[in-house]
């Protein structure tokens, strides 16, 4: 379902070169829920925003669903990327004057679906994350791990092909953390989404079912989550 072949990416700063990820390869199935996890400038967000299309790599190919996307023109991406991308950010990124329903549908505005189809898909959304009765009210309003499910029900609206998701619980409490990785993992199964989670947690990678670790822009080691859990801590993160 998504595959990254040969991958490296070095960022540009006048005369200075930095090399952020060399030559990475791994691929992803169809309803697997996976983590990247890392220490803080192993490479993790230059990884996920390109995999998600929000930058060009310097060399290698990105397939999501057999298209590599490294090869699409910019509209061709943007069309791509409504349709087959989805994106949870760590700082939830809502629009403040946008009540949680139509912040839940807005990624439908631009596909420019009927409004009754919309609130119909968004309330749906609310109930499986647990919100149900918060739709209409602003995102201020709301708690962290609120604002987070809003943010989760918002990216699985156009019920995109994969889902990537940036330290989705970073600015959490553990006990909402728990929450927020419990509606991920039941979302997961039940509507058989794929999840990239980008975390420096060990526990949170945990929670899923592969784990992919990065060190100073390699790849590490790409295994189950139950192998990894055989570990010593130190072994197992870095
Ligand atoms: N725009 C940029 N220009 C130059 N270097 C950059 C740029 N963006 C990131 N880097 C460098 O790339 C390396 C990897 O950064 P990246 O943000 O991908 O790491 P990360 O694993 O996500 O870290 P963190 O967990 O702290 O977010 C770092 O050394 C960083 O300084």
């Amino acid at each position: 379902m998504l595959r990254v072949e040969g991958l490296s990416h070095a960022f540009k700063n006048g005369n200075e070169t930095t090399l952020v990820l060399q030559q990475i390869d791994f691929r992803v199935n169809k309803g697997d829920m996976v983590a990247l996890l890392g220490s803080s400038g192993s490479g993790k967000s230059t990884l996920l925003n390109l995999m998600a299309g929000l930058m060009k790599p310097t060399e290698g190919s990105i397939y999501i669903a057999d298209h590599n996307i490294v090869k699409m023109n910019e509209n061709k991406l943007a069309e791509f990327r409504r349709e087959h991308i989805g994106f949870i950010f760590q700082a939830y990124e809502l629009i403040p004057n946008l009540t949680v329903r139509e912040n839940i549908e807005l990624p439908l505005v631009f596909q420019s679906t009927r409004p009754s189809i919309r609130k119909q898909k968004a309330l749906k959304l609310l109930e499986q994350v647990g919100i149900p009765d918060k739709g209409e009210m602003f995102p201020s309003q709301l708690s962290g791990g609120q604002q987070q499910r809003v943010s989760i029900a918002r990216s699985l609206i156009t019920e995109p092909s994969v889902i990537f998701a940036d330290e989705p619980t970073g600015n959490l409490d553990t006990k909402t953390e728990e929450e927020i990785l419990a509606i991920l993992k039941h979302l997961n199964k039940t509507m058989n989404t794929t999840f990239i989670i980008v975390t420096h947690e060990r526990e949170v990678a945990q929670q899923t079912q592969h784990i992919i670790t990065l060190r100073d822009g390699l790849l590490e080691k790409s295994q189950p989550a139950v192998e990894m859990d055989k570990l010593p801590v130190e072994e197992a993160v870095h």
